[in-house]
């Protein structure tokens, strides 16, 4: 919940310009709050960077008051849709059921969810990590495609506390998740606490694909040197 609309083309402003290098393999995605979609979308017309949205109902439509649908994100531009992230679970009661309605809804309209998971400090100090989140995958992703999905590996006592997981210990956690799936080759990200500075290292792991960046991606300058990490 970050960015008016007047703040996120101010972003863009500066963000885009830092692309012209970026190697064009490399996918960035930036998904805003709902009332800065329109402005973005137009903002992003012709440009490299895809949209998307931090979350969609499962409906088309309905009495579902506050919520957004799949053919809503769809017809104003935005291609990829976060589902699952920890703050959802947390405060808005997401389950792993909830989170699965919405990634069939999303998929079934075209778009590629990002399904968030990750362990509590709690869970991680009982040594629950492993379990806790095969329980979001076997959950979440039945019937879900593995062909258009990308996962997100947070651990929720990364999340914008600066205390960032070891590298190696993403990349351990990422394997595991990785060897749960029907599809290998789905990409899957690792997010907490990503910036500039720990951003090469974390990228040099063999099986993070990329990054779910949070308060580092709000400044142009530190979101473009993540997205051109060496
Ligand atoms: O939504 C963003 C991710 O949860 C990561 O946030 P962070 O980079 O601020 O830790």
């Amino acid at each position: 919940m970050y960015k008016t609309q007047a703040e996120a083309q101010e972003f863009l402003k500066g963000f885009v310009m830092e692309l012209e290098d970026t190697p064009e393999e490399r996918e960035v995605v930036l998904c805003v709050p709902f009332t800065d979609l329109g402005v973005m979308s137009k903002s992003l017309h012709g440009s490299r960077v895809r949209l998307g949205a931090q979350n969609v109902h499962w409906e088309d439509s309905g009495a579902y008051t506050g919520e957004i649908s799949p053919p809503m994100l769809v017809e104003i531009g935005v291609r990829f849709v976060v589902i699952g992230h920890s703050e959802r679970r947390q405060y808005f009661g997401e389950t792993n059921e909830t989170v699965n309605l919405r990634l069939k809804a999303a998929q079934n309209h075209g778009l590629t969810p990002i399904l968030c998971v990750g362990e509590t400090k709690e869970q991680r100090d009982a040594g629950e990590t492993e379990s806790h989140i095969f329980s979001q995958l076997e959950e979440g992703l039945v019937g879900v495609d593995q062909n258009n999905l990308v996962i997100a590996y947070e651990p929720i006592w990364a999340i914008g506390t600066g205390d960032t997981c070891e590298s190696e210990e993403a990349n351990r956690v990422i394997g595991l998740i990785r060897g749960k799936l029907s599809n290998p080759n789905v990409t899957i990200q690792y997010g907490g606490s990503v910036k500039p500075d720990n951003i090469d290292e974390i990228m040099a792991q063999s099986e993070i694909d990329g990054a779910l960046v949070g308060g580092a991606s709000l400044q142009a300058d530190s979101f473009s040197r993540i997205v051109n990490y060496r």
